[in-house]
């Protein structure tokens, strides 16, 4: 079979992905992501709570949290206007470095005019999941950048056709990084669920999950 390839060194096996689609296991170290979830601790505290959107009739499991500009579905503004209408928290400087440093690290050779200006950085619970969707309200096709620390997700990466067959499924687990450009940047993803309990004890994060993607809005600054 030539769907999977073992990368040897870690002992993971990684599935084959779509053109475009990377995924790099274990990519941050244990101190990385412990220092991250110190960030994610500072930026629930505010000024926007992290946050249900709603899409529709629907809520949304994951509590999201924004930085540069707040997104709600549809579209991103500077003001958080479905919570609490405040300003959301500047992008910082250094998620511009580490977004250069994932595209390097994924073999991008654009890597270093990678300038993402917003972070979607969502926490989920046990019971957790995100549906089958796109990340298309961005008006830039720049790649999608994505950190995940905690508890494995199970995630679904697909097509750019529809929500159905042919996809892929993989586990997201901590410190692996997952970047989708080119031709897969407007594939359908989703997280079919998270795993309990099988947060390494070094990451930072007792329970839980937090997936951090940043993104080029192509919005004007
Ligand atoms: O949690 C993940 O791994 C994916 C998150 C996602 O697709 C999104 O925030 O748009
Ligand atoms: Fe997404």
């Amino acid at each position: 079979m030539d769907m999977f390839f073992d990368d040897g060194e870690l002992g993971r096996t990684v599935p084959a992905l779509p053109e475009g689609a990377v995924l790099i296991p274990n990519w941050l170290t244990p101190e990385q992501q412990r220092w991250v979830v110190g960030q994610f601790r500072t930026w629930a505290a505010g000024p926007v709570p992290p946050h249900s959107a709603r899409i529709g009739a629907h809520r949304m499991s994951v509590q999201t949290v924004c930085l540069g500009w707040h997104w709600r579905p549809y579209e991103y503004t500077r003001e958080a206007t479905d919570v609490n209408g405040r300003r959301v928290l500047a992008f910082p400087e250094w998620l511009v470095r580490l977004g250069r440093l994932a595209l390097t690290a994924a073999g991008d050779p654009a890597a270093d005019l990678y300038t993402p200006d917003t972070a979607l950085v969502n926490f989920y619970d046990d019971a957790a999941r995100m549906g089958m969707h796109q990340d298309r309200d961005e008006r830039s096709s720049a790649p999608v950048v994505s950190l995940s620390i905690g508890d494995t997700a199970r995630f679904r990466f697909g097509n750019s056709d529809g929500r159905g067959r042919p996809y892929t499924d993989l586990d997201l687990e901590s410190g692996d990084l997952f970047v989708f450009g080119g031709p897969a940047r407007f594939a359908y993803h989703g997280v079919q669920k998270v795993l309990p309990g099988t947060a390494p004890v070094d990451c930072g994060l007792a329970a839980g999950r937090i997936n951090i993607t940043l993104r080029e809005t192509g919005l004007p600054g």
